[in-house]
């Protein structure tokens, strides 16, 4: 009989979980059931940016993130280096990181194209000597807008369904009809699974029309810019606990303020629309099977959620050890190489 699995949960996580438990396990049954979609993600906001760093998520060793960087990284340049690349949003892009601390961060040197410190004068000639450190490095960038789209094509393509409903409580799976019920829920798993450790950090961004910008910055001071083939993303704020949807005035000003003052150039950009997301945060991300016993049979269950400001970054190398996880669920760890 074939196994049949649904993931619930149609953010990027959700979608590149559903996509690697199909390559995994051909010929399987799977149904992703969602409540919200493509636009109405966190996923779809993203400013996509690959930026890998081993203290990514406190709690999860160094070696671990290095592992789900590799492989998503191995993943998007594939894609970014192909005729795929314009369709599913994957554009390579040099940038720069500006910071007061020194940034010792093997990830960069070892996996994206390139990466290389700044000297003094090359920091003076760009107008950041207010900077101790600055850093290029050439990396790539997700168009989200592109990238959830293709996914979720890329799925039904391969055969697997599509079921737009809540899911209240994971309890009624036990005994059917699922053999394994994967929850990449993201920030719903609070409710979901009355996980107390899962909490939203507010972020918001501003979109400009500004074709002229095609490198991105990221500074340790709140203001990044991540340009992509649509629109310029510049922000941004982490607000630990907030969870308001709307945009704010001040934090709109504090935006323009901080990325204006790190890059005038984009004072001549067009404001073309703001956006809000909560990252859905929790130290450390949950990535691991539970079985709960229950009258109506064995709920088996893989979680993989709360990736934080880095569930573009991780998104293709933990859904790859999720569906590791599920292989194993079904036939045993004799099957799974984790
Ligand atoms: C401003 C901002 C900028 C960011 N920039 C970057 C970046 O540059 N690089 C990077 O790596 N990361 C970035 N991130 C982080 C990234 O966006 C998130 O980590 C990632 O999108 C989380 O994906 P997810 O699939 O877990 O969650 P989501 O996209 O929120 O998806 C959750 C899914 O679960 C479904 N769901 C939830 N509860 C239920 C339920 N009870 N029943 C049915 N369905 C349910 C929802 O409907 C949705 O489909 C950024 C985040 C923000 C807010």
């Amino acid at each position: 009989m074939k196994p049949k699995i649904a993931v619930i949960g149609a953010g990027v996580i959700g979608l590149s979980t559903a996509i690697n438990i199909e390559n995994l396990i051909p010929g399987c049954d799977i149904t992703i059931i969602a409540d919200k979609f493509e636009k109405d993600t966190t996923s779809i906001g993203a400013g996509g940016i690959f930026r890998p760093t081993e203290k990514a998520i406190p709690g999860v060793p160094a070696d671990v993130i290095r592992r789900w960087s590799q492989d998503t990284w191995d993943f998007f340049s594939k894609l970014a280096l192909s005729d795929l690349g314009s369709t599913t949003g994957h554009i390579v892009m040099p940038g720069y990181i500006f910071s007061q601390e020194k940034i010792e961060n093997p990830i960069y040197e070892d996996v994206i194209f390139s990466c290389r410190e700044l000297s003094q004068k090359e920091l003076t000639k760009l107008n950041m000597a207010q900077y101790r450190h600055g850093y290029q490095l050439t990396s790539i960038i997700v168009q989200m807008s592109k990238y959830l789209p293709w996914l979720m094509e890329k799925f039904v393509r391969n055969g697997g369904k599509i079921l737009k409903r809540k899911v209240n409580d994971l309890k009624v799976f036990a005994g059917g009809p699922y053999d394994v019920v994967v929850n990449c829920t993201g920030l719903g798993s609070k409710e979901l699974v009355q996980d107390k450790n899962i909490h939203p950090v507010r972020g918001q961004l501003i979109r400009l029309e500004a074709p002229w910008i095609n490198f991105w910055i990221y500074t340790d001071h709140g203001a990044y810019v991540l340009p992509n083939a649509e629109f310029v993303a510049i922000g941004g704020v982490r607000q630990d606990g907030r969870s308001d949807l709307a945009v704010d005035a001040e934090d709109r000003k504090g935006i323009l303020e901080r990325c204006y003052n790190l890059w005038p150039p984009l004072k001549g950009g067009k404001i073309i629309g703001e956006w809000v997301g909560l990252r859905p945060s929790r130290t450390p991300l949950r990535l691991e099977k539970e079985s709960i016993p229950l009258p109506g049979g064995v709920l088996k269950i893989v979680h993989n959620y709360g990736h934080g400001a880095h569930g573009i970054t991780l998104s293709w190398g933990t859904s790859l050890e999720a569906a590791r996880l599920v292989k194993e669920m079904l036939y045993g760890s004799v099957h799974a190489k984790l």
